[in-house]
């Protein structure tokens, strides 16, 4: 994000606003306060927030009697900031409604930028980023990197789909079969299917089942039509969101964790959909770049750019076939992009 100059007077609207969410905050607190004090509470069970709605969550029971009910919460202060995937601590209110008291650590987190430019988790505890790509659009080989680079970043194990296999024919599928075999040959796990034929299901819902995934990827490579088929049940939901955005009004980034009816979970919002499209530092570039790991640190200068200078390790794997040069020319697409503020 670029620094920019504030007027006096926005600078005192920014701090207007940031006070008002402070003494936001510490109301909510109160409330939760409020009720752990009264004798109306029952004893702590687990949970998994499947959302959240302003100063509330929405608390999915994992333990009895709860299981599979949702209870809408009130958040005990000092939480920190909850998301959708959280597994936590809660206690129900004798008719309606129950308070968060605890959280337990995430294994993963997802990130992206508030309107300030900082880093806001947004979901918890996934388990696989399905990055969907398809015949058509034409799937690029820097984008597709852009998007594994970000969850390598996030050390969240990413998963190729190639949808719309139907559209596979003499005249793309050398370049695709040429395309994915850099990825398989990486272990990058690629998942084929195609919604209009209904092909490969079978395999995505055995993939899918007992994870937490996301689905992410360019626009037009049917991830509404995946999520739609995947969950059938809020086909409205799928079909709102992109209607929305399509129209160009600003949805909510709020994600929503949904159980799908073959086994799985999966979160979903117009903001995570995105993921992949944000920030990212060029040291997290290189790591992101996995077979690039074994390498780091062996350049013979300490700053040095993996372009052209001598002694660097890089394109030393790169002349030895280690890197192949698609992924390599990818990466320095890449950091061209993120040197120009970050465009992509
Ligand atoms: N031929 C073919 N078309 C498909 C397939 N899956 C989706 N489509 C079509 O591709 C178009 C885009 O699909 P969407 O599901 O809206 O794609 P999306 O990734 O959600 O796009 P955004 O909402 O813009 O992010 C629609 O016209 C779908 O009907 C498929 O397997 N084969
Ligand atoms: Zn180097």
């Amino acid at each position: 994000m670029s620094k920019r100059k504030l007027t006096k007077q926005q600078t005192w609207r920014i701090e207007r606003i940031h006070k008002e969410r402070v003494e936001r905050t510490q109301k909510r607190g109160d409330i939760a306060e409020e009720l752990l004090q009264s004798s109306d509470l029952g004893p702590e069970t687990e949970g998994m927030i499947i959302s959240h709605f302003g100063t509330q969550v929405e608390v999915e029971g994992t333990q009895e009697p709860f299981i599979g009910i949702s209870t809408r919460c009130n958040l005990r202060a000092n939480l920190g900031q909850l998301v959708t995937g959280d597994k936590v601590v809660w206690r129900p209110k004798q008719n309606e409604g129950g308070v968060v008291v605890a959280t337990t650590p995430r294994h993963t987190s997802l990130s992206r930028p508030d309107m300030h430019g900082r880093l806001k988790p947004v979901a918890a505890n996934i388990d696989h980023i399905v990055v969907v790509i398809a015949a058509e659009p034409v799937a690029h080989a820097n984008l597709i990197d852009r998007y594994l680079v970000a969850a390598e970043t996030v050390g969240i194990p990413p998963v190729i789909l190639l949808n719309k296999c139907d559209l596979i024919d003499d005249s793309n599928q050398a370049s695709l079969d040429n395309l994915l075999k850099t990825y398989e040959d990486l272990n990058y796990k690629i998942i084929r299917t195609s919604i209009k034929h209904q092909e490969g299901m079978e395999s995505l819902y055995s993939f899918l089942q007992d994870k937490t995934s996301v689905f992410v990827g360019q626009s037009g490579v049917g991830k509404s039509s995946l999520i739609g088929t995947i969950l059938p049940d809020i086909d409205i939901t799928v079909g709102e969101l992109s209607q929305k955005r399509k129209k160009g009004v600003h949805t909510t980034t709020t994600a929503r964790l949904f159980h799908m009816p073959k086994g799985g979970d999966l979160i979903d919002s117009p903001g995570i959909r995105e993921f992949g499209l944000w920030h990212i530092s060029e040291e997290e570039l290189l790591n992101g770049f996995i077979e690039f790991q074994p390498h780091i640190g062996y350049c013979r200068f300490r700053d040095c750019a993996h372009e052209k200078e001598p002694g660097c390790a890089i394109l030393e794997a790169l002349e030895k076939g280690d890197i192949t040069e698609h992924r390599f020319q990818s990466f320095l697409r890449i950091k061209q992009s993120i040197r120009e503020n970050h465009a992509f």
